[in-house]
């Protein structure tokens, strides 16, 4: 039997449309859903194992990607929202309804990621949305419960579908990380 990784992910997804320019996102409730505006293309969009990421009933796997804060609207319900855990470094804004979490904002402006907003692309209806490009977070399945001798065949899994997995962000995303950090310490010039 195919692992299951993530539903859109299993089903595949087209590639990103030349030109696209964003679309809303809706929760899952049938009565005044949240509505947030993403008037961007996503980044770095990419499948994530961490405990977390909003992900959907019965699998292990987000799928999560950024843009930038100042294209990411909440346009319809946003009383509803609720920051999930406000000391963690995403703030991330889930409805109080059905518990998707509707996007995820970093306060932190010396965060290396200030001024990207972590967003699932598939709760829009739009198609055109950047698919994912890796896998990370993937050993952190376990925390959630997955079994710890599966992982070499979910790791095999992830490579068909071209996610190659890492158990943190992927190799460029954490020399940006670490770029950021050296330059704001000093180790290398700004
Ligand atoms: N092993 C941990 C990893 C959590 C983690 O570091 N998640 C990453 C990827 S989303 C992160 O950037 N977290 C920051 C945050 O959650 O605020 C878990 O699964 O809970
Ligand atoms: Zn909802
Ligand atoms: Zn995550």
């Amino acid at each position: 039997m195919t692992i299951a990784i993530h539903p859109s992910i299993d089903r595949g997804l087209p590639p990103a449309a030349p030109g696209f320019a964003g679309g809303t996102l809706v929760c899952k409730c049938t009565d005044h859903p949240v509505k947030v505006r993403v008037d961007a293309q996503s980044a770095h969009n990419h499948a994530c194992g961490c405990t977390k990421c909003w992900k959907p009933k019965g699998y292990f796997f987000s799928m999560v990607a950024v843009a930038p804060r100042d294209k990411v609207t909440v346009v319809e319900n946003g009383d509803k929202l609720k920051i999930v855990d406000s000391s963690a470094t995403i703030q991330r804004y889930a409805c109080t309804g059905c518990g998707v979490h509707m996007h995820g904002r970093i306060e932190n402006t010396g965060h290396p990621f200030y001024g990207l907003d972590f967003i699932h692309t598939e709760l829009s209806a739009e198609t055109g949305w950047s698919p994912p490009e890796f896998a990370a977070f993937v050993s952190s399945i376990i925390e959630s419960g997955a079994n710890p001798a599966n992982q070499d065949a979910v790791r095999a899994r992830l490579r068909e579908l071209h996610l190659e997995p890492y158990d943190c962000l992927s190799p460029p995303l954490m020399d940006f990380i670490a770029t950021h950090i050296a330059k704001a310490s000093g180790a290398l010039a700004a």
